[in-house]
């Protein structure tokens, strides 16, 4: 095989992220931004072309095939970055069966957002490899239910060293999703010591729920419940309310971002942009595991957010209308 391209979705976290880690109903969607992964052969030495941080990474074939621990005592190679590939890598083909690889991967998901980027990286090179090493073996381009389950448990143990310990559920999106997933939950494991955000603030809510664990219970229900009146609210026949689904997920969004700020995971820099959208009625939200990140917020129809948008431009801060529900990973 010449060469494979394969893109996946980005994620985002409506309700239930953080109590998803405690068993709690989370709702998931896919997003229309999605990564590429282009896998091709190569010559000379393996190579990680990464065009959005402008840097390439060569990597000996013994690198590639050292273990994590081997690879930790190497400075030039201990990013995580790597580590992913390692594994990702390890787990689709043995060193015998190996070929050189240019691996080039790109994204339009904001990275390092709380939108799924790492796990989007995963998946689309766990596919990517897959295919290119004719591991699975895609009909006209379509992934069977077993294959999606094989690149997602590979990709899933790369979200694990970028996270340090994952539920799961974005690189599950990322792999599986046409819309949205409801209750998802994988146990935790596999800690590989790796500092990250996401692993910080799910460590600083495990701590809390330590302390606290009769109250961080019932702020748990709490979150689940707004999964499940969201999910009511567009699944039952509205039957004589005022208020229609898009203005209640709109109210929903604004409990459970102030419940989220009530386990610490919101940073003083989302405050301004969710007081900028709650001038215009528009409740915004933490997504994903917080501590900076994306906020988000429900457009209503027939509302004109144009001042809105122009309020977020001037005070220089970045958003971007998105559709919910973009396909799961996909063969280009
Ligand atoms: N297209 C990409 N190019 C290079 N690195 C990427 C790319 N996508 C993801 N990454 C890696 O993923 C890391 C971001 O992972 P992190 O989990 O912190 O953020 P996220 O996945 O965007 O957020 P969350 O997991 O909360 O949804 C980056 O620091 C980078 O190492
Ligand atoms: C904070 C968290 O719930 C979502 C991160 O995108 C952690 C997880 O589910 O792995």
């Amino acid at each position: 095989m010449n060469s494979i391209t394969v893109s996946c979705p980005g994620k985002v976290i409506l309700f239930g992220e953080h109590s998803v880690v405690y068993n709690r109903l989370a709702i998931v969607s896919s997003l229309s931004r999605r990564t590429t992964c282009k896998v091709s052969g190569s010559e000379k030495q393996t190579s990680l072309c990464l065009p959005l941080f402008e840097k390439t990474y060569t990597v000996p074939t013994e690198i590639l095939f050292q273990s994590l621990n081997e690879l930790e005592q190497n400075k030039d190679y201990s990013e995580p970055l790597i580590k992913v590939l390692l594994v990702i890598l390890q787990s689709v083909v043995s060193k015998n069966e190996f070929t050189n690889l240019k691996i080039e991967i790109n994204s339009t998901i904001p990275i390092g957002s709380g939108l799924g980027s790492s796990a989007s990286f995963c998946v689309s090179l766990a596919a990517s490899l897959l295919i290119f090493f004719q591991k699975i073996d895609p009909i006209e381009n379509k992934f069977t239910h077993e294959q999606l389950e094989k690149i997602n448990t590979i990709a899933y143990k790369g979200e694990n060293i970028f996270h340090g310990s994952s539920s799961g559920i974005d690189n599950t999106i990322s792999t599986f999703v046409k819309f949205i997933l409801l209750g998802y939950q994988k146990k935790l494991k596999n800690k590989n010591g790796i500092q990250r955000k996401t692993k910080e603030k799910v460590g600083r809510v495990r701590e809390l729920y330590n302390q606290y664990q009769d109250i961080m219970t019932h702020i748990f229900d709490a979150m689940e419940q707004i999964t499940v009146q969201f999910i009511s609210e567009f699944t039952t026949k509205q039957l004589n309310t005022e208020t229609s689904p898009l203005d209640k997920a709109n109210q929903l969004c604004r409990i459970c971002h102030d419940l989220l700020c009530s386990i610490d995971v919101s940073h003083p820099k989302l405050d301004p942009i969710v007081k900028i959208g709650q001038k215009f009625g528009m409740h915004l939200k933490i997504t994903g595991a917080g501590g900076g990140g994306c906020v988000y917020g429900f457009l209503l129809p027939n509302v004109d957010y144009s001042e809105l948008e122009q309020e977020l431009k001037n005070a220089n801060l970045k958003y971007f209308r998105s559709k919910l529900g973009g396909e799961g990973v996909k063969i280009l």
